[in-house]
């Protein structure tokens, strides 16, 4: 956060010693995992949800859009792609940094990527996780990972891993959602001609549901953030950023004005929930949001998947099915935008954000030009003690203050 009292904000660039050794040598790509193949779905789910003793039977229910797809998740491709992309882009800057990748939940698994890294000879590893914003869920539990992973592989002593800061505002991770909101609307107004956008049409900015307790909790203990805390904070942040940008260019030619693709209106809403029911979680569902919104007049709605960095089996399922499904079914046009993948904004951004880590290190106060779209950023490289609490109790974590 770039408030004076806290955070550290943007800075010049400090003149790095180039004798001195680089601060990391290599890059561990940190993502979610999926699996492979049908017989691999339900020790997966076993592994998502250890720890919280649900029967098999009950996994088989949730296993069913995995199913659907053959077992196969596409998230671990996806990570292949963003690898090789992001090898590219190191390669193209003269940055010679081997990049590895580990999962949480699945083959490869981070031991696999921390194993690897030190046969290779790596001691400082700089991590870059596929998850943008502040929770539980998308921050510290893979702190912890990384953690068991160090224990696990019985390398805590010999090797030491950070991680880039949340990158929820960064202009890498952003722009991909500026362009796609801005064609969807377009292909909005050109399939709906006699719609007027800003009172027909409704851009759904959707991220993945987690519990309320959590979302209060995400973020800094310091920072009061609302009753969503950091989670739902930065998403809103996101949100206004790009309604701002997707209207902010000129779409001459296209016949319509770039200040009313801006004055769309937009709501953030979540999706994936599970649990317990009787767990408040946060809402609204995007399903019951569409609903709504079709039972007050709108004729069209974008929806925009900010919560995640590619079109995993979250978006090709609970969006692409069962979204777009209660869209239709109540008679809207509705279009999907892409999460960045392995845009190239994305994958330069991800480099920036390793090219400030190389010039700063582990320090998050050291002068440095850190972009961030957002009042709210940049946020910590180094994060504070206490930071989107586990709801199970603390655990061992890197990449913090409190590590
Ligand atoms: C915030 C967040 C992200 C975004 C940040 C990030 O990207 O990390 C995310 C990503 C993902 N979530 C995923 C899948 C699942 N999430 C589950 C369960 C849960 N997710 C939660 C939160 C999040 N999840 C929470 C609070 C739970 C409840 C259990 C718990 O408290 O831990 C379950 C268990 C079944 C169920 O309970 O629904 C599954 C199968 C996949 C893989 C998709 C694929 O395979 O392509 C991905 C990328
Ligand atoms: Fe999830």
């Amino acid at each position: 956060m770039s408030t004076t009292t806290e955070g550290p904000g943007p800075h010049t660039l400090p003149d790095r010693d180039p004798q001195a050794p680089a601060p990391y040598d290599a890059i561990l790509l940190v993502s979610f995992g999926g699996p492979e193949g049908q017989d691999e779905v339900l020790p997966f789910l076993r592994n998502v949800t250890r720890g919280r003793g649900i029967p098999d039977e009950r996994l088989e229910e949730v296993a069913h859009h995995y199913r659907a797809f053959g077992g196969v998740s596409p998230i671990n491709d996806q990570n292949r792609e963003l690898k090789a992309a992001l090898e590219g882009e190191l390669a193209a800057r003269g940055l010679e940094l081997p990049v590895l990748w580990g999962n949480r939940n699945w083959d490869p698994y981070l031991a696999d990527a921390v194993r690897e890294a030190h046969a290779a000879g790596h001691r400082r590893l700089l991590a870059v996780v596929t998850s943008a914003y502040s929770s539980y869920s998308s921050c510290r539990q893979y702190r912890e990972d990384l953690a068991a992973a160090l224990d696990t592989t019985g390398l805590a002593g010999e090797m030491h891993i950070d991680k880039v800061r949340q990158y929820f505002d960064h202009p890498g991770f952003v722009t991909p959602f500026v362009e796609g909101v801005r064609e969807a609307l377009l292909r909005t107004r050109d399939a709906q001609p006699d719609l007027d956008l800003t009172r027909d049409a409704h851009v759904l900015f959707v991220t993945h549901s987690i519990p309320t307790a959590t979302a209060v909790q995400s973020g800094p203990p310091v920072a009061d953030l609302g009753p969503d805390g950091a989670y739902g904070a930065q998403h809103r942040a996101v949100a206004e950023i790009v309604m701002a940008s997707a209207g902010g260019v000129s779409d001459v030619g296209t016949g319509g004005s770039a200040a009313q693709l801006a004055a769309v209106p937009w709501s953030l809403v979540y999706q994936s929930r599970s649990g317990d029911p009787r767990t408040p979680w946060l809402e609204p569902d995007i399903n019951d949001a569409i609903t709504d919104l079709a039972e007050k007049g709108t004729k069209a709605v974008v929806i925009v998947p900010i919560g995640f960095v590619s079109d995993h089996m979250e978006v090709l399922w609970d969006l692409d099915e069962e979204a777009m499904t209660t869209a239709k079914d109540a008679g809207l046009h509705a279009e999907r935008v892409p999460t960045p993948g392995v845009h190239q904004a994305y994958v330069s951004g991800l480099i920036d954000l390793v090219q400030e880590r190389l010039a700063t290190g582990p320090d998050d106060t050291a002068p440095h030009p850190r972009p961030a779209l957002s009042p709210l950023g940049p946020w910590y490289d180094v994060c504070r003690p206490g930071c989107c609490a586990n709801p199970r109790g603390d655990k061992p974590a890197l990449a913090g203050l409190d590590a």
